[in-house]
């Protein structure tokens, strides 16, 4: 079967041949439809959290359920599920026993420390892999299922309210679903802030009611604080340090800045404006089963429309290319039947 890896110097990626894995007690073998191509899968290419040469990547797979391990009762053949980065929890520590999962520390991540949805067949643990809902198409669900269940999750996070102003920072694989799910689950006001123009008429096309490109803009927190009056949360998911200092200086007192971007820097955080604005900085981490089954739902009334682009398997590396030069709007999807 054709899988896409990690090359062996974890400077990229490549198209490779593999065996079709064999599954255990509680797993299941899914003949793989689509799978996204995240900014994850890059850092994860590049060794930027520990190096996994060999890993197949992928953590927004989607697909068919072939056949089901011994011990199987929550999935059939011909069920549609979701391969996610929350892969696997112990489902009895402090985190996966009281709504939070993703923080097992025993946890398995699909393309990191075990392999992923970038291949032809794929094995999940059954209890843990979500199903897709009938009305979802199956290329969105494959964006769902890490873009947009970790901008949902965060949204929840940032506690906004109907008509209260959100700044979204970043405005690309997820940055697009975050200002969806902000406008249409969550009825907030969103400013969208991204340094690449295109980005940002994507940001506009799917309703970002103010937009603010961080290149031209000379003190963007001054910006949004004058349009807004100092937003009430911020989501961060642009890959630049600059961005999740920005983001704490255009929150109004008491707001909240949810960090789920990646560089691998720190936040100039000052001790006083945080104390005395009284401002929340929380970190937020993809989603639980529940939080993906929600998204999920929201993509499949219609409420939310990932803008996605199916290309074929033996595209990837061109692909990680162009998501490390920004060109991708919206999200990459490999199509598995091209
Ligand atoms: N916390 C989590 O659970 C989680 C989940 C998924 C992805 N991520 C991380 O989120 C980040 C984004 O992922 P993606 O797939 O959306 O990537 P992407 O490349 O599609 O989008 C990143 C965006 O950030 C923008 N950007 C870069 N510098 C900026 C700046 N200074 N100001 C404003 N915008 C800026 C880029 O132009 C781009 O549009 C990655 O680091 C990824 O690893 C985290
Ligand atoms: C450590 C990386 C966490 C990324 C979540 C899925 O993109
Ligand atoms: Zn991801
Ligand atoms: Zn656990």
């Amino acid at each position: 079967m054709k899988a896409v890896v990690v090359n062996p110097e974890s400077t990229g990626v490549e198209v490779v041949e593999r065996d079709i894995p064999e599954i255990g007690h509680g797993e299941a073998l899914v003949k793989v439809e689509y799978c996204g191509v995240c900014h994850t899968d890059l850092h994860v290419a590049h060794g930027d959290f520990g190096e996994v040469p060999g890993r197949i990547l992928g953590h927004e797979g989607i697909g068919i359920v072939e056949k089901v391990g011994e011990g199987v009762t929550s999935l059939k053949p011909g069920d549609r599920v979701s391969i996610a980065w929350f892969f696997e929890g112990c489902g009895h520590c402090e985190y996966c026993t009281t709504g939070r999962e993703t923080l097992c520390r025993e946890v398995k991540n699909a393309g990191y420390s075990v392999d992923g949805g970038m291949s032809e067949y794929a094995v999940v643990t059954a209890d843990y892999a979500v199903k897709v809902p009938e009305g979802l198409d199956p290329a969105q669900a494959s964006s769902i299922t890490c873009a947009g269940v970790t901008t949902y999750k965060a949204l929840k996070e940032a506690g906004i309210a109907p008509g209260q102003w959100i700044a979204i920072f970043g405005a690309g694989g997820l940055g697009n679903l975050a200002i969806q799910y902000a406008k249409k689950v969550f009825n907030a006001r969103v400013v969208a802030v991204d340094i690449n123009p295109d980005k940002l008429e994507l940001a506009k096309e799917v309703g970002a009611d103010v937009t603010v490109n961080g290149k031209e803009v000379e003190d963007v927190a001054a910006y949004i604080q004058e349009k807004t009056g100092g937003c009430h949360a911020t989501v961060v998911t642009a890959v630049s340090k600059v961005a999740f200092n920005q983001a704490v200086d255009c929150v109004r007192a008491g707001g909240t800045v949810v960090a789920v971007g990646l560089p691998s820097e720190y936040m100039d955080l000052s001790i006083v404006k945080t104390v005395l604005d009284g401002i929340r900085v929380v970190g937020s981490l993809v989603g639980t089963r529940k939080d993906l089954e929600e998204a999920f739902d929201f993509g499949a009334q219609g409420l939310v429309a990932p803008i996605v682009e199916k290309v074929p398997v033996d595209s990837a590396p061109q692909v990680f290319d162009e998501m490390e030069k920004g060109l991708i709007q919206g999200r990459k999807v490999l199509d598995f039947s091209l």
